[in-house]
């Protein structure tokens, strides 16, 4: 069996190398040459994954080491017998950490208290889930937003309009959906923003879900949300224009801890021992570094935000990846800029990773709602 294999998934010789032959290749020069002879392929988002890419060659497997799949055709796949794996919930918890990270430090920055702001969340699956169950356990008032889950049935869900009048802070974790009866692509247009002004947005789903005109148009007329964007319109292409008018910008790595990372790989390993027919007999416990800080002691004089915010910056700090950003962007063609950042990007590691010893009975419930490991 021959694996043709993204560069950029961790774990790949532990998990792969005793049931294929890897060959790796970077994301963006997965070709249909370089697909001759090759049974399974392994990729990211950044490989587009169609007719076009596998039409006529060997590849009867495809895994994708993430949640979102709008980079692979699956009607495709499914008309032509391929079979498919990504990853669902990978990497949520990465993401979620990001989000909480940049409200923390966003909260700091701009005097107020995370605890005591309303949270509007579209999307609330794996990713919007996770943050508003952290969110709600920590004290935040929290309004949800999921059209589709409203129509199969689920309560608890307000219609968009509900959360642009009432939300202090907007986080949007769509898949990014073309057509059918919930798109999502442009869900968020100028008017939108203008209405969100003086407040925050912030995008970890998929750049698109925001219309990139209606965005600079409301930038530019002084009218737009404080905006907090990993990702972006146009992805790998960024606008150099765009990335330093805002609060944080990154590259789209809200999702590259090391685990969620990993997770991925560990899923379509799975996905790939089904395939084949065999026991996924390996575990990334086995696999994974100890994380760089074990264990954290807080300070019984500062708040249970000020404590939680300590923590959350230690073990991710977006503010480090913003000003990469800004550098890259001053050095480098936006494309390679964000390529570059993407592939060196460093280990990082997810808040459970952490332990901690509160000072407070106050601090102790907080760490433990963001999902801090409270050392015992
Ligand atoms: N920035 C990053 O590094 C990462 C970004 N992502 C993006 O985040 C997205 C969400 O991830 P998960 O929560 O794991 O996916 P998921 O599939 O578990 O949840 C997505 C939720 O969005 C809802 N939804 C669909 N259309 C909607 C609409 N029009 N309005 C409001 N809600 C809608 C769905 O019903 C579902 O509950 C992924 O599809 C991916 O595109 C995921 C991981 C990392
Ligand atoms: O899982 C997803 O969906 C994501 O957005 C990934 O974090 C994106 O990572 P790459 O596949 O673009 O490296």
């Amino acid at each position: 069996m021959r694996l043709l294999v993204d560069e950029n998934l961790p774990f790949v010789e532990e998990f792969f190398a005793d049931t294929a032959e890897v060959i790796r290749l970077p994301g963006q020069s997965i070709t249909p040459a370089s697909l001759q002879g090759v049974d399974g392929l392994l990729v990211r988002s950044v490989t587009r994954v169609d007719q076009q890419l596998l039409a006529g060659t060997s590849v009867a497997f495809v895994g994708t080491a993430t949640i979102g799949t709008d980079h692979v055709d699956r009607d495709w796949l499914q008309k032509a017998g391929i079979a498919f794996a990504s990853a669902p919930g990978c990497n949520a918890d990465s993401v979620v950490d990001y989000v909480l990270s940049n409200l923390l430090w966003l909260a700091q920055e701009k005097g107020f208290c995370l605890q005591k702001q309303v949270i509007g969340i579209v999307g609330v699956g794996n990713v919007g889930g996770r943050l508003s169950e952290r969110l709600q356990a920590y004290g935040c008032r929290l309004l949800l937003n999921d059209p589709p889950r409203e129509a199969a049935g689920e309560p608890g869900f307000l219609p968009l309009e509900n959360l642009l009048d009432r939300a202090d802070i907007l986080c949007l974790h769509t898949p990014l959906i073309r057509e059918g009866p919930f798109p999502t692509e442009g869900l968020i247009n100028a008017a939108t923003l203008r209405r969100l002004q003086g407040r925050v947005l912030l995008n970890a789903g998929r750049g698109a879900v925001i219309d990139p005109k209606g965005l600079q148009q409301v930038i530019n007329e002084g009218q737009a949300p404080r905006l907090l964007l990993d990702v972006f319109a146009g992805e790998p292409e960024l606008d150099p224009v765009l990335i330093p008018q805002l609060e944080l910008a990154t590259p789209h790595i809200a999702g590259y801890s090391l685990e969620g990372k990993s997770r991925g790989t560990q899923a379509i390993y799975q996905a790939w021992c089904q395939y084949l027919g065999r026991k996924a007999a390996k575990h990334l416990d086995t696999f994974l570094p100890p994380p760089p800080v074990d264990c954290l002691q807080l300070n019984a004089g500062w708040s249970a935000e000020e404590a939680c915010r300590r923590a959350a910056l230690l073990v991710y700090d977006p503010r480090e990846d913003a000003a990469r950003l800004l550098r890259a962007l001053n050095q480098l063609p936006p494309k390679q800029a964000y390529q570059q950042l993407r592939k060196n990007y460093p280990q990082r590691r997810e808040f459970s990773s952490l332990r901690v010893v509160p000072g407070t009975l106050e601090q102790a419930q907080a760490l433990k709602a963001l999902g801090f490991t409270l050392a015992s």
